[in-house]
């Protein structure tokens, strides 16, 4: 189990994580959200050990992770962080990045750990491609693979599909996070976009002004996001009369066909959003304005009720 007890830490002498404190027990999958400087990265580089911590513990099982102060080398081998920057070797191909670390000993088994990472991250077509050759979000899957190649406890992944296109994402998501729980790994995932979260975390962690203001089941967070902060990760949100409602909880209703009248409102339309399988339509609503989702486009300036 992860121990993170009490941390606090800031560059130079402002403070960006203030007494936090969480665990994570073996093989679960746990999401960091927040908005950008909210600490998410720090947080998973203080975990990894990339620095040394001024207040605080943290703990895999037995063994208490310390900076750069305490070890020469930075990191432990059961565990593995995927940064931003990923940090390849571009002038040797995909297979040999991500056997890099694996034992030269046993070539066969080398081979079969490194195609099977291949087929995880989706890459069968570049195996033997240099990496100073590949795309943005071709490089953030080998960095994947290469992270998992040694089979880690617990692995730290910083944004990990934000270079990948909208046309891999959903299967490459699946084919990863499936690995990890299928092999127990632990894993951390600090992210933007709630597609990493929403079908995989077991909990989310929400950091704001240096705090976790929430740590609970995504299931939990969305059906009772409590602050705005929180309905904003899962989709467009309204707030009236200090609850929150997601666009898809108001509805634009007939004249025709008002009967509950307390729960109907007037608006007047300002604009409408295609959005696919809906329109977004943006709503005045006395001095709020309000987002709404609807089957067809409304004119701007059309006068609308809505209901909760
Ligand atoms: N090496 C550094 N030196 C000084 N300040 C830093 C350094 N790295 C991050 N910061 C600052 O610390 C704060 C937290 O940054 P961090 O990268 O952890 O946020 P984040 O939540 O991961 O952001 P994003 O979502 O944009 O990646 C920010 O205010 C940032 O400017």
């Amino acid at each position: 189990m992860l121990q993170v007890k009490n941390i606090s830490f800031g560059y130079n002498k402002t403070l960006v994580l203030d007494n936090i404190s969480f665990n994570l027990e073996k093989g679960k999958n746990l999401a960091i959200i927040g908005e950008s400087g909210s600490g998410k990265s720090t947080l998973l580089k203080l975990i990894y050990g990339e620095y040394d911590l001024p207040q605080g513990e943290i703990f895999w099982k037995d063994t208490q992770i310390l900076g750069p102060k305490h070890n020469l080398v930075i990191g432990y081998d059961f565990m593995k962080y995927v940064s931003q920057e990923f940090d390849l070797m571009p002038f040797i191909t995909v297979e040999e990045n991500i056997g890099k670390h694996l034992s030269r000993f046993y070539p066969e088994e080398k081979q079969k750990r490194t195609t099977e990472l291949i087929k995880v991250v989706q890459l069968e077509d570049f195996a033997k491609t240099k990496v100073k050759n590949l795309s943005g979000g071709q490089k953030q899957r080998v960095a994947l693979a290469r992270a998992l190649a040694k089979q880690p406890e617990i692995l730290l992944l910083d944004e990990p599909f934000s270079h990948i296109d909208n046309f891999k994402k959903q299967s490459l998501r699946r084919s990863v996070f499936s690995y990890l729980k299928e092999h127990n790994i632990a894993c951390i995932v600090a992210t933007h976009d709630n597609n990493d979260v929403l079908g995989f975390a077991d909990e989310m962690l929400v950091l704001d002004q240096k705090k976790i203001i929430a740590k609970d089941t995504p299931q939990n967070l969305y059906s009772n996001p409590k602050l705005p902060l929180i309905a904003s990760f899962f989709g467009e949100f309204n707030v009236i009369d200090g609850e929150i409602y997601y666009a898809h909880q108001l509805k634009i209703v007939d004249e025709d066909s008002l009967q509950n009248t307390s729960a109907t409102k007037k608006g007047v339309v300002k604009n409408s959003y295609f959005n696919g399988d809906y329109w977004l339509v943006e709503v005045e609503h006395g001095s709020n304005t309000l987002f709404i989702y609807h089957r067809t486009l409304i004119e701007a300036e059309t006068q609308i009720f809505f209901s909760f």
